[in-house]
């Protein structure tokens, strides 16, 4: 069965990202709007209304009011954007995040796609925090550092205009980031992180980490535990690995970059039971196109990796 599929912002980065991963995919037809239409409320009503399927990749404003403009109740939503991640009668789309997530996707009628560093951070934390390992009132701190290609298409222009754009920006210094309450919400955890996010002169492409000290923790687990969870949540998953890491010696930040999967490690140092959890991903791939495809194939009941790269 052939489904269309409308991408709202399908000139910008993320939309672009999904068009070419539903390129030569015979079961979606997909629609974009042109030109001055783009942004035309009378000509995105139309397309919206007319799609099975709309895929929203705009800045929230503009995904909000799309939202407003669909009269068709059997129009079914994928938003990318930040502005329905911790929204009533809104679907999380992070298919791996619970055992009942995937399916819970494939029913909604409307989907919000995780933020790109509350990928990496959920995948890290969740599991450790759903059986124990991690108190869930633990004050929980992460680093992340992204490719610029996260800024969307205002910060690539910074970045490739060359002048002015640094190798490295740390950023989010108010510690009032957009991605806390999804963070926050979609851990399960009483208290919001420490979030420390950076952007890097790297097109895609992105690393979190997540210390910890497992010595101070109340169950004091070993790397061998955290792993051991890692591997229990995410072992029918095609697009979250767990890598063995003993012998790594360092990670970059391309080591996901180009794909729609996810890597998770776990590293640390045994006498002084510290730990550094990583999470290597691309923005665009899991962190944003590749997860909005993951969840169309779920809506659609098709492999939910159809079209991936893994
Ligand atoms: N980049 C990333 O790594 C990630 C992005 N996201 C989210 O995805 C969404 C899209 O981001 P991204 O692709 O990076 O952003 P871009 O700025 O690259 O693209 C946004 C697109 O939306 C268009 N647009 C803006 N306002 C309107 C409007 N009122 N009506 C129709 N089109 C409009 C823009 O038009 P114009 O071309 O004229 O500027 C642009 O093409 C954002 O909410 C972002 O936060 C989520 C995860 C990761
Ligand atoms: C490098 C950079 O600026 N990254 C973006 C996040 C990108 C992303 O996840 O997009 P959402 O806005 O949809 O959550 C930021 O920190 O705001």
């Amino acid at each position: 069965m052939m489904r269309s599929v409308f991408i709202d912002g399908g000139a910008g980065t993320t939309g672009l990202e999904i068009r070419e991963r539903l390129e030569g995919r015979p079961e979606f037809h997909v629609t974009t709007l042109e030109g001055d239409a783009r942004k035309d409320a009378a000509a995105r009503a139309e397309a919206l209304d007319a799609a099975d399927f709309v895929i929203l990749c705009l800045p929230d404003d503009a995904a909000r009011e799309a939202v407003e403009l669909i009269r068709n109740p059997a129009v079914r939503i994928i938003d990318a954007s930040s502005a329905h991640r911790v929204a009533d009668g809104w679907t999380y789309g992070f298919p791996e995040l619970e055992p009942v997530q995937a399916a819970a996707i494939a029913e909604a009628a409307r989907v919000s796609n995780p933020g790109c560093y509350p990928t990496g951070f959920l995948a890290l934390v969740r599991p450790l925090v759903r059986t124990g390992l991690v108190p869930h009132d633990w004050p929980l701190s992460v680093n992340a550092v992204s490719g610029y290609s996260g800024g969307g298409k205002a910060m690539i222009a910074e970045f490739e205009a060359g002048a002015t754009a640094t190798a490295h920006r740390a950023y989010g210094l108010s510690l009032s980031h957009k991605h806390l309450p999804e963070m926050q919400r979609h851990a399960r955890i009483a208290h919001p992180p420490i979030f420390q996010p950076a952007v890097a002169r790297t097109y895609r492409g992105m690393l979190v980490e997540v210390p910890l000290p497992l010595h101070a923790l109340p169950r004091k687990p070993s790397l061998a535990a955290i792993e051991a969870a890692w591997r229990e949540a995410y072992r029918d998953q095609p697009l979250v690995r767990v890598a063995a890491s003993e012998e790594a010696t360092s990670v970059e930040i391309e080591a996901d970059a180009g794909t729609d999967r996810m890597t998770l490690r776990a590293f640390g140092n045994a006498e002084t039971g510290q730990a550094r959890l990583i999470a290597t991903l691309d923005n665009l791939g899991k962190g944003a196109a590749g997860a909005a495809v993951q969840n169309l194939n779920l809506m659609a009941g098709l492999d939910q990796a159809a079209g991936l790269r893994v």
